[in-house]
């Protein structure tokens, strides 16, 4: 029997985990809860997704041409496992109501960590997610950094770490955020909240992270340093990255691949969803080793980088797969995770006019 699931917030990322539920057999979908009656939710009903809506709402969405399929309180009865993908605050208001149905709930990164049992990243502590009631998958940020450190933690141990992060400004559809030609502060102190956040999930971890915002809609980029225990070749540490799917390794004096902007267009024609990329995009040119330091720039598409990790959870807290690898293997196939990478590869190849059959 699937599992049924619901969805409570169709921004973003509502919308994007509502795509990647629709894609998983193990799961169904019972419906999302929408609370204005936009064209997303024209939308949502011409894909045969069922909407429900706020019972002080219904009278909007009816007078719009919109058929709710039912109250909001009967989505959360009927789903087994609910997704808070509600604006980053709102999910602490959301709890008290999911409460009352006793159903387990994904929260997300916006969130105080409070609001969740724990606080989660796959790579990090898939086991402590198993049968909890409350998980909260940390922002956009905090899991790129954190896919990268605990895989570092796990092969060669990490003394240290430093994240500097050139936070885009704003999503491509909220025309109602700056900044306007500025570098902003993000905090105006050190470290900022990504440091801080990413020990909730990985207490060990020594780190200290500093944000800028700029004036940018399609990714984030992360310059990251690295203190490991032991040292490390340049080639080992991009072995391993690339052992896991979720970094996408880009050579950028092969492909030309040297800015955010060029790495949407290459999802774009790919034919990912929306453009989205999951990976971590790592520019292996920025690579940089000294004995036991290493740093690199990767990019973080915001949009769409907490996907996979949202999809492994479920597995974990309804006790359906304890084995994380196989998880994130099946995550991984749905959503097309290494797709890119290998794209990449061939071009290569074929650049260097090496026979690819
Ligand atoms: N946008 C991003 O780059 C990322 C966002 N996050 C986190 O994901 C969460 C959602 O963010 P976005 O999708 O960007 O927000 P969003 O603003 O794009 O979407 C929020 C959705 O929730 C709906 N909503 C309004 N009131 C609600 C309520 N009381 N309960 C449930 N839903 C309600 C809105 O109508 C909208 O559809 C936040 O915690 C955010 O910090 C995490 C990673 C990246
Ligand atoms: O979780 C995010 O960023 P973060 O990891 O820097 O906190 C998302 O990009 C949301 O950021 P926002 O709070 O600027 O909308």
């Amino acid at each position: 029997m699937p599992v049924k699931v619901a969805v409570n917030g169709s921004g973003t990322i509502g919308k994007r985990i509502v795509d990647s539920v629709l894609l998983n057999k193990d799961f169904k979908l019972v419906g999302v809860a929408k609370y204005k009656p936009d064209y997303q939710a024209y939308l949502m009903i011409e894909k045969g997704i069922p909407v429900f809506v706020p019972r002080d709402r219904a009278g909007e969405f009816i007078n719009s041409g919109i058929e709710p399929s039912g109250y909001i309180d009967y989505l959360f009865e009927e789903a087994d496992l609910i997704y808070d993908a509600s604006p980053g605050g709102k999910g602490v208001l959301n709890k008290k109501i999911y409460e009352k149905h006793g159903k387990p709930v994904v929260f997300q990164g916006g969130e105080d960590p409070e609001i969740a049992e724990i606080s989660y990243s796959t790579f990090c502590n898939y086991s402590d997610a198993i049968n909890k009631k409350n998980v909260r998958v940390v922002s956009c940020n905090t899991t790129g950094m954190l896919r990268l450190l605990c895989i570092l933690e796990k092969e060669y141990g990490v003394k240290k770490a430093l994240a500097v992060i050139i936070r885009r400004a704003a999503d491509p559809k909220e025309d109602n955020r700056g900044p306007v030609n500025s570098i902003l502060l993000d905090p105006p102190e050190i470290p900022s909240h990504h440091g801080v956040d990413a020990r909730t999930v990985a207490p060990w971890l020594n780190i200290t992270s500093a944000a800028v915002v700029v004036p940018t809609t399609l990714m984030h980029m992360q310059f990251i340093e690295v203190e490991l225990k032991s040292p490390v070749k340049k080639d080992e540490v991009l072995e391993v990255l690339g052992r896991y799917r979720r970094f996408l390794l880009i050579d950028s004096a092969r492909t030309g691949i040297d800015s955010t902007s060029k790495l949407m267009e290459l999802a774009r024609d790919a034919g990912r969803m929306r453009g989205d990329i999951y990976e971590n995009s790592v520019f292996i040119d920025t690579v940089k080793i000294e004995d036991t330091r290493l740093y690199l720039f990767q990019g973080i598409h915001q949009e769409s980088i907490v996907i996979p990790e949202n999809m492994d959870v479920a597995y974990a807290i309804l006790g359906l797969e304890h084995d994380q690898y196989r998880v994130v293997e099946k995550t991984d196939s749905l959503l097309g995770v290494g797709s890119l990478e290998k794209l990449i590869k061939t071009s290569r190849h074929r650049l260097k006019g090496e026979n690819h059959e």
